[in-house]
């Protein structure tokens, strides 16, 4: 489930992700919640995700609440060009222990990062927020499609980590993972 304020970018990560698409033009503001599925290939199984998109807007908020009880993971996106987005992201984590699972999956995720100019939120603020609240964290951006893949890949792994758990499978870390993979990429590395 994605969550986090209004205009940050949940709707266009969800559609690059589904579609490999960015979608510029007119802001239309999500009503209420929105799904989509995508199935994915994970090492030798298929998963298929299920992917709420929830309304930032407050008034849309208590529609919002009911959802999170049955999400497995939540990804929490501020926009990198608005403070005020990432300091909502405390109240945003306050609901979620509200509402949501003990166990559910958070992904602190900074959109918008291809705005260079127009940033407000340091890449180490963004880190810092996630490790005191002990959540996995990743910058993204919809309109250049960076990272948006690996924010699910990580979190479906984490996932079916954790369904398909045996005792004497390594432990797998989110964090670790984001970490891992984002310097291959910027590396250009393919091992
Ligand atoms: N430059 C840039 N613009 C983005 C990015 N992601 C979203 N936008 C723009 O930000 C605006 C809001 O995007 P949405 O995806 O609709 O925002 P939202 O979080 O779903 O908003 P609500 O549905 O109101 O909760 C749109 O004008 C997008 O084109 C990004 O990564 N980079």
């Amino acid at each position: 489930m994605l969550v986090g304020d209004s205009g940050v970018g949940k709707t266009c990560v969800l559609v690059r992700y589904k579609d490999g698409a960015f979608l510029s033009g007119a802001f239309i503001s999500t009503v209420g919640i929105d799904f989509r599925n995508k199935v994915v290939p994970l090492d030798d199984a298929k998963v298929k995700l299920q992917i709420w998109d929830t309304a930032g807007q407050e008034r849309f908020r208590s529609v919002t609440h009911a959802y999170y009880r049955d999400a497995h993971a939540l990804l929490l996106l501020y926009d990198v060009t608005s403070k005020n987005s990432f300091d909502n992201t405390r109240a945003w984590l306050g609901e979620i222990s509200e509402y949501a699972h003990d166990d559910v999956v958070i992904m602190l995720i900074g959109n918008k990062a291809d705005m260079k100019e127009e940033r407000q939120v340091k890449y180490e603020d963004g880190e810092r927020l996630a490790a005191e609240y002990e959540v996995a964290f990743m910058e993204t951006s919809a309109k250049s499609g960076m990272n948006v893949e690996l924010a699910f890949q990580a979190v479906a792994r984490e996932l079916k980590y954790r369904k398909m758990r045996n005792p004497d499978d390594p432990k797998f870390s989110v964090t670790e993972y984001v970490k891992h993979e984002s310097q291959k990429n910027a590396s250009g590395c393919c091992s």
